[in-house]
């Protein structure tokens, strides 16, 4: 097997903005990783309370309302205050790539019954973004759920559980097409209390004017 070279550096302790992050990797090639300590107690509470008031049904990359994602969500705009400018900041060292690059943050909402079926977040080869497709994705965990709402990745047996703070980060950038669509992950039913995640997805190229 020829290993690929992933964008993110592994290493156990990452320093961001004086913050310890620390780094557990769950699989190697494709790159999935646990990140402990992302956002603090408070900015995970100041990102449910900004993103509360604006959600909406969650629509699919096509722009259509499905069952296969049932939560609901919002995007924040790029820059859009001070606590969005400090988290994307974060998020972009942590993922080691320019912010250029970074979509709006997005955060999503489920409650109990709702879920997000296994799908891939890079976009198929006809859909218009794919020619600046996403490479990586962080799903951070903005609350504890009481029962259900983890993270799956079906096709290598992992589970993640969401817990207040941690993230889970994974890349798709690979030549092999079969790794990148190792990559096919669920947001499992909530059963019980519900579940806030913000998720940061990357592109390829720049997507952002510089500022
Ligand atoms: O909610 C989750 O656990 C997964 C979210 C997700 O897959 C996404 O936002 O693309
Ligand atoms: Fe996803």
């Amino acid at each position: 097997m020829t290993t690929e070279v992933s964008i993110l550096p592994i290493q156990s302790v990452y320093s961001i903005d004086n913050r310890t992050i620390t780094a557990e990797v769950l699989h190697e090639e494709p790159l999935i990783v646990k990140f402990l300590n992302v956002l603090s107690d408070e900015e995970c509470q100041n990102l449910i309370d900004c993103a509360s008031s604006r959600l909406e049904r969650s629509k699919l990359a096509k722009k259509e309302i499905s069952s296969i994602r049932t939560s609901s969500g919002m995007f924040f705009e790029e820059n859009e205050n001070p606590l969005i400018s400090e988290i994307e900041k974060r998020i972009s060292s942590l993922m080691h790539l320019p912010i250029e690059h970074a979509e709006g943050l997005q955060v999503l909402h489920y409650e109990p019954g709702q879920e997000f079926k296994a799908h891939f977040d890079f976009f198929g080869p006809n859909h218009p973004s794919s020619s600046n497709n996403r490479i990586s994705t962080l799903v951070v965990y903005l609350n504890d759920v009481e029962e259900g709402g983890v993270t799956t990745f079906p096709n290598l047996g992992i589970v993640n559980v969401p817990k207040k703070g941690t993230a889970v980060y994974f890349e798709y950038f690979y030549n092999d097409q079969k790794l990148n669509e190792l990559t096919l992950h669920s947001g499992e039913p909530v059963i019980q209390g519900e579940k806030w995640v913000a998720t940061q997805w990357m592109r390829k190229k720049q997507i952002r004017e510089r500022l």
